[in-house]
């Protein structure tokens, strides 16, 4: 039962909701964890006295990011798909099956590795939780592999054999939305708490409307918690908001592109917008308007979507600054939506804030204040704290 205090706490960010700005900010406070549990926030002047110290010497403490949409378990290198589509190549999904044959080569042991150096990664940037999903298996087998690597990092892990069609199956596409809702889901499910689809309409890889609700059905009937790719691709409207909301999905991810009718849908229920700031800078896409969705009351979540297409970043603080210079959110609704706001995304809210009792998921940020993680973009400054 060791102790330990943690003081010289610039600001400490709770996100408790306490306050306007929902950051709860408190300053010269100290906090006090016991087995890896806050026991104790207050002034740092009457901080109680501990097994052991550890001073932040004037910096920030704020939640450990929650990236809430990853893409982890993979093999394979897309970094000339990225260089063409800086010459003007568009995104369409058709390089997943490029990253499903190098995932399907690679060994356990080779997938374990890659996995293990992502989250070191995103730990190294201050992020505590991490949703991976499967995707790149897209047999039985394989997917399964995948959400049994998944999850021995996390218990956030997220069943994606409906990512695309693998060309295997293409010419037999209700064959393989059967064969994902059927016997890929019942093998799946040990592995995964929720299922997610990639609804795209007009692409020939990703599932239309009624090939994803299928899907999301027979996932939901399973016992999973829903979540969707959608909106993604656009222009023009896509089913997948709409989907998303008339199923009671925890999250619909992407929302590139969106109406107003997807908003308003959006505003009347409890499904999050996950915004991914990553893969419009990444495919160079617009970005969509963050405070026009909270200024109608949509919750928003934001996370990395690291995976080796759209977005190869494991970064949140750079989503963080990417959302308020290109998605209109101020800093304080970014370091929001990439903490408590993405652990409601994932239907949690043990994480996502520092309150006694929670768990010490914390990270310290090098600078006195949260608003350095989008005033000096690029800047390695966020790091999970080990207490
Ligand atoms: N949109 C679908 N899936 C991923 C990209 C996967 C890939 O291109 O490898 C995404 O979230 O952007
Ligand atoms: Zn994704």
């Amino acid at each position: 039962m060791t102790a330990t205090v943690i003081t010289g706490i610039a600001e400490l960010v709770t996100c408790d909701d306490s306050t306007d700005d929902r950051l709860g900010i408190r300053t010269d406070a100290a906090v006090v964890v016991q087995d890896g549990r806050v026991a104790w926030i207050g002034p740092d002047a009457q901080a109680p006295s501990a097994d052991r110290r550890i001073d932040v010497d004037g910096r920030a403490l704020v939640p450990g990011f929650v990236d809430s949409h990853s893409h982890l378990v993979f093999a394979g290198d897309r970094s000339a798909e990225f260089a063409a589509r800086m010459t003007g190549q568009p995104y369409d999904g058709g390089g997943i099956a490029e990253t499903v044959s190098a995932t399907r080569a690679a060994s356990d042991e080779q997938l374990r590795a890659l996995i293990a150096h992502r989250v070191a990664e995103m730990r190294a940037q201050g992020t505590t939780t991490v949703e991976i999903k499967s995707g790149y298996g897209l047999s039985v087998a394989d997917e399964v592999r995948a959400l049994r690597l998944a999850a021995e990092v996390t218990t956030e892990t997220t069943f994606l054999g409906a990512h695309v069609v693998p060309p295997e199956w293409r010419h037999r596409r209700a064959d393989y939305v059967d064969l994902v809702s059927g016997e890929m889901l019942g093998a799946a499910v040990p592995y995964a708490r929720w299922i997610d689809v990639f609804c795209e309409p007009g692409s020939p890889y990703a599932f239309d409307a009624d090939e994803a609700r299928t899907v999301l059905e027979a996932g939901r009937a399973a016992g999973l918690g829903l979540r969707v790719h959608g909106n993604q691709l656009g222009p023009g409207p896509g089913p997948g908001v709409q989907l998303a909301v008339q199923l009671g999905a925890a999250s619909v991810d992407h929302c590139t592109h969106l109406t107003d009718g997807d908003v308003d849908a959006l505003a009347g229920s409890g499904t999050v917008a996950t915004l991914l700031p990553g893969v419009e800078f990444c495919t160079r896409s617009p970005f969509p308007d963050a405070a026009r969705l909270l200024a109608a009351g949509v919750s928003v979540a934001l996370a990395t979507d690291c995976n080796p297409g759209t977005c190869y970043s494991s970064s949140m603080p750079l989503m963080i600054a990417l959302a308020v210079r290109e998605m209109g959110l101020t800093p304080a609704q970014a370091l929001y939506a990439a903490t408590a706001g993405s652990a409601r995304s994932l239907g949690r809210d043990d994480i996502g804030r520092i309150v006694v009792g929670g768990p010490a998921d914390l990270a310290v940020v090098d600078a006195p204040s949260h608003l350095h993680l989008a005033y000096r973009p690029g800047v390695p400054l966020a790091a999970a704290l080990a207490v």
